[in-house]
């Protein structure tokens, strides 16, 4: 763990404080686990959710690989768009131009010597061409297949994943799930898992069905990797962000880069604490990401180090 210990620290040690910081790693237990790149900070941010607490709370949160698992025992999780795209529901073609895409595209996107504005064009491409495949398929998704398809994913939520959603749930703390993935099957997981709870919404890309049921177009704009401090804007979704104008202080989540931005949404931010998952490539990302994050968790495949957090936030809260 990277730590600079500043005036603060010391002030801190002087009074007899234990730092928020040193008790959610404490409550956390795995520290080795844990990469932070500015102490103060963080313990600061930390200060901020404590002393305002879960009423002036919003979490919002990454779907594929942040609130669902990147791997079980090693073997890598299916994202949302992954599931459709191996379903024996979709036609072989459809299958394999999932996997060229795949194949082609997603390199770029984990690409950390590449801007998110180099790699903007790149998936905006990918996600046309892969929408362009699931509607000239012959025949089309049905609404009802998504729901089979949810039943058998290869998607599975981050260990404590539930005790978060019903801890944020009872706290009556909004959670928002922003994807770059496929929101009609994230929505249906969550169902599966039984967290569809009332205080959660998706903001995602979603397959729109006419009235047979069968798949017509898909929702505009794309949401893609590096645009979702742009999708957080979009008319649609001023509304859900107006109503919360009381939570100015955030939990956020992700385990892509360009997940940092996803809270440009809210209305004046306050505390705005980020949370990085590392879920590969752990030497070659590390640096990057303890920019971009306040912590990093670094092959943690649950959610124990957010509900330390929220024990603090909404039971200890002064
Ligand atoms: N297997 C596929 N994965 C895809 C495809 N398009 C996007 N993706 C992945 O989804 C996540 C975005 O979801 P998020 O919830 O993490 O924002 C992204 O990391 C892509 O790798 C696809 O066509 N096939
Ligand atoms: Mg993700």
């Amino acid at each position: 763990m990277v730590l600079r210990k500043g005036l603060l620290y010391q002030l801190m040690s002087w009074a007899k404080m234990t730092p928020l910081v040193d008790q959610v790693l404490k409550a956390y237990g795995r520290s080795e686990q844990v990469k932070i790149q500015n102490l103060e900070h963080t313990e600061k941010l930390l200060r901020s959710l404590v002393s305002s607490g879960p009423q002036s709370l919003q979490v919002i949160t990454d779907f594929d690989a942040t609130l669902s698992r990147y791997h079980v025992n090693g073997k890598k999780c299916e994202s949302s768009y992954g599931v459709i795209a191996h379903s024996p529901l979709v036609t072989k073609k459809v299958k394999d131009e999932a996997i060229e895409l795949f194949d082609k595209y997603y390199p770029i996107e984990i690409n950390v010597s590449m801007t998110a504005e180099e790699k903007t064009p790149y998936m905006i491409e990918w996600y046309e061409k892969s929408h362009d495949s699931f509607l000239s398929s012959s025949p089309r998704l049905k609404l009802s297949q998504i729901t089979e398809m949810a039943k058998d994913a290869h998607v599975i939520l981050r260990d404590n994943s539930h005790k978060l959603l019903k801890t944020l749930h009872k706290a009556n703390i909004p959670a928002l799930i922003l994807s770059a993935g496929m929101g009609n099957l994230v929505e249906e997981i969550l169902k599966v898992n039984s967290v569809n709870l009332p205080n959660v919404k998706v903001i995602a890309n979603f397959m729109k069905f006419d009235e047979t049921g069968t798949l017509k177009e898909f929702s505009e704009p794309v949401v893609h990797v590096y645009n979702k401090n742009e999708a957080v804007l979009h008319d649609d979704h001023t509304a859900y962000f107006e109503n919360l104008k009381s939570r100015p202080n955030v939990i956020l989540m992700g385990d892509s880069l360009g997940d940092v931005n996803m809270a440009s949404g809210v209305q004046e931010a306050s505390a705005v604490l980020k949370i990085g998952f590392l879920n590969t490539h752990f030497e070659e990302h590390l640096p990057a990401y303890m920019e971009s994050y306040d912590v990093v968790l670094v092959d943690d495949q649950s959610m124990d180090f957010i509900n330390s957090i929220l024990d603090l936030v909404i039971y200890d809260a002064n």
